[in-house]
């Protein structure tokens, strides 16, 4: 179990390697090097008991190598669970490229790094996270199978982002029924950290039914396009955490629920996109429980996207993937009240169910 969010300088030298930052049992890690494309990527396979494992690629200028391994842990580990509690056979994997995407993605390190996918034999499947478009999933297509999220034109289910967004208005709107007694969104206040791939169509979603949405980003631009676009204001203060607001969405990165901002969220609801929310799940679950901020739980209720691209492994079509994005909604109540009725944390209660599905496979083997 996962105690603490190691950094690059919290390694301890003398302790194994697999007791330090977020290790938790992985199957197996994967360092992949190119120099001629300048590739640098590191593959994490958490656990293949449900299925080969499945998780997109995210590409990002990271501070350390370490912080990069520590995100594919986590990241990868997620996914297990992702899988798990949305009743997919697929185990949990996910892969990181070091460095910004702007500046060193190529059409050759895309096709390099889906080959050291492709050593992998069908063990991991990868597809978009951040940093990764839909056009460099098919990149990677053209030299291995063992790749999702293709565009329509090329038979894929295309873009999961759409169907993540739409998961996460399901289990936003579960997350309002148990904390309001009633789903309506209209005129809640709600908050959107990130208004990338899966924030702006959660933005649509939310501010079609009538929220009022607060949007923020560090990409300008995009404010302003999506602020005018969709009618809605952006966040001017500097610190979004202390704003008062029903819910609050993280749809960046990981880790905004941690030691700094959790004493400042006046926020009723936590339900967004971003995978690991909780910056350390041992602390931050219990904290937010104390406070009684209803967490949705990230890798349950961002489940459409994985929902999208499994398809294309398993054959089902678009009335299956909607069908199965709005079962997040009733899965979501479910664990919100079954975390009330024994006391425990919203994401234990998540991670419990997911556990059991796993160990029952286990046995059946
Ligand atoms: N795309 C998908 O289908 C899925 C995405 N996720 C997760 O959802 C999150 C968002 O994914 P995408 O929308 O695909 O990524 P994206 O890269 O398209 O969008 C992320 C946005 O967050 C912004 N951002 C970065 N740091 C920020 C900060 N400190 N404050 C405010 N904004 C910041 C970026 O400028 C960008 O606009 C990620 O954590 C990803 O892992 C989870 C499941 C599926
Ligand atoms: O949505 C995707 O691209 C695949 C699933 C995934 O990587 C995720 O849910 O984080």
């Amino acid at each position: 179990m996962i105690t603490e969010v190691f950094t690059a300088n919290q390694l301890k030298k003398e302790a194994p390697v697999f007791g330090q930052l977020s290790f938790d049992n992985h199957e197996q890690v994967v360092f992949c090097q190119d120099k001629d494309t300048g590739l640098k990527a590191i593959i994490g396979v958490h656990n293949t008991i449900l299925g080969p494992a499945l998780g997109g690629t995210r590409m990002y200028d990271y501070a350390t190598e370490w912080d990069a391994l520590n995100d594919v842990l986590r990241l990868s580990r997620g996914m297990t669970y992702k899988a798990a509690i949305t009743g997919l056979n697929l185990g949990g994997g996910k892969a990181v490229i070091i460095g910004d995407p702007k500046k060193i993605k190529t059409p050759e390190l895309m096709k390099r790094f889906g080959k050291f996918v492709h050593t992998l034999g069908g063990k991991y499947y990868t597809a978009e996270d951040v940093g990764m478009e839909t056009s460099d999933m098919d990149t990677v297509r053209e030299v291995t199978p063992y790749v999702t999220g293709i565009s329509e034109s090329k038979g894929g289910a295309g873009n999961p982002s759409p169907v993540t967004a739409y998961g996460v208005y399901m289990g936003m709107k579960a997350a309002s029924k148990f904390a309001y007694g009633n789903d309506a969104l209209e005129g809640k206040r709600i908050l959107v950290q990130g208004i990338g791939h899966v924030g702006e169509e959660l933005v649509r979603l939310t501010s079609e039914e009538g929220a009022k949405v607060i949007i923020s980003d560090i990409n300008q631009e995009r404010l302003e396009a999506v602020s005018t676009k969709y009618g809605v204001d952006i966040y001017k203060g500097d610190d979004l955490y202390a704003e008062t607001a029903d819910i609050y969405a993280p749809c960046a990165l990981g880790a905004t629920v941690n030691d700094q901002t959790i004493d400042k969220l006046k926020v009723k609801v936590i339900a967004g996109a971003a995978n690991n929310q909780l910056a350390n799940e041992n602390i931050h679950g219990p904290l937010l429980q104390k406070k009684g901020i209803v967490y949705a739980p990230d890798f349950l209720i961002n489940a459409g996207g994985i929902i999208n691209v499994y398809a294309e492994i398993e054959g089902y079509g678009r009335d299956q993937i909607i069908a199965k994005t709005e079962k997040i909604y009733d899965t979501t109540l479910d664990i919100l009240n079954k975390a009330k009725a024994t006391n425990v944390t919203t994401n234990a209660a998540a991670i419990s169910i997911a556990e059991d599905r796993i160990a029952a496979r286990k046995n059946e083997m």
